[in-house]
């Protein structure tokens, strides 16, 4: 059966970086989605996103799309059926909100990460080592999208695995578990 692994959680918490963790360690490959924002130094397009315009944005099939700090996100039906001819086991970085869409369209076919931090402050650090602009930092903070994508939503409760990515290799030791339970056929959640 095919499966999404839906990783999601507040900015800066790791979610990108949980994903290329289970591309490089596990061959899951990450469902490449949209956006209107500027690219960061060394995003690539159709690698990192799919950059698109306000126009061009328009033109795709999306699953679901949301506006997060002033620019616009989706997953297109195109970009899942372009991971998923890679491998019936794929992952997408989401806020909560495209999260909870995703387990009310996909339903069983979804499993969930909420990631969080011992503390938000670590969130605007890692964002700032991260490369990203200040103005861009100081904006995302203040947004309403990220004091939300802080706490897992009640339609995750009960449904999300809840990683805190402190420590790298805590994190790492958490995915592997998290990882060989949905690979094991005799396991519930596989
Ligand atoms: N456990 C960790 N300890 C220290 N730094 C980390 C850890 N996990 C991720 N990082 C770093 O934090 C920064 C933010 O991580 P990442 O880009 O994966 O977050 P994100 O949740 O995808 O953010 P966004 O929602 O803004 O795209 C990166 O520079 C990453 O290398
Ligand atoms: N609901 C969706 N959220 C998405 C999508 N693509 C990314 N995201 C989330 O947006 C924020 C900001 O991302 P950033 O790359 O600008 O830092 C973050 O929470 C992402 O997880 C999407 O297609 N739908």
């Amino acid at each position: 059966m095919k499966r999404v692994i839906v990783i999601t959680g507040a900015t800066g918490t790791g979610k990108t970086t949980v994903s290329s963790y289970l591309t490089d360690q596990f061959h899951i490959p990450r469902i490449i989605t949209h956006t209107t924002r500027p690219k960061r130094p060394g995003e690539q397009e159709g690698v990192d996103y799919y950059f698109e315009t306000p126009e061009t944005f328009k033109q795709n099939h999306y699953l679901e799309s949301v506006h997060y700090a002033n620019y616009q996100y989706g997953s297109s039906l195109e970009g899942l059926a372009r991971a998923f001819s890679k491998s019936d086991l794929v992952s997408i970085v989401l806020d909560t909100k495209g999260a909870e869409t995703y387990v009310k369209e996909l339903d069983t076919r979804v499993s969930v990460l909420f990631l969080t931090v011992a503390h938000p402050l670590l969130l605007k650090e890692r964002l700032e080592q991260r490369g990203d602009q200040l103005e861009m930092v100081k904006n995302r903070l203040a947004s309403d999208e990220y004091r939300r994508d802080l706490t897992l939503p009640a339609g995750l409760s009960g449904i999300a695995t809840v990683i805190q990515n402190d420590k790298w290799d805590t994190t790492k030791n958490r995915l592997d578990e998290f990882v060989a339970e949905l690979t094991t056929p005799t396991s519930p959640k596989a």
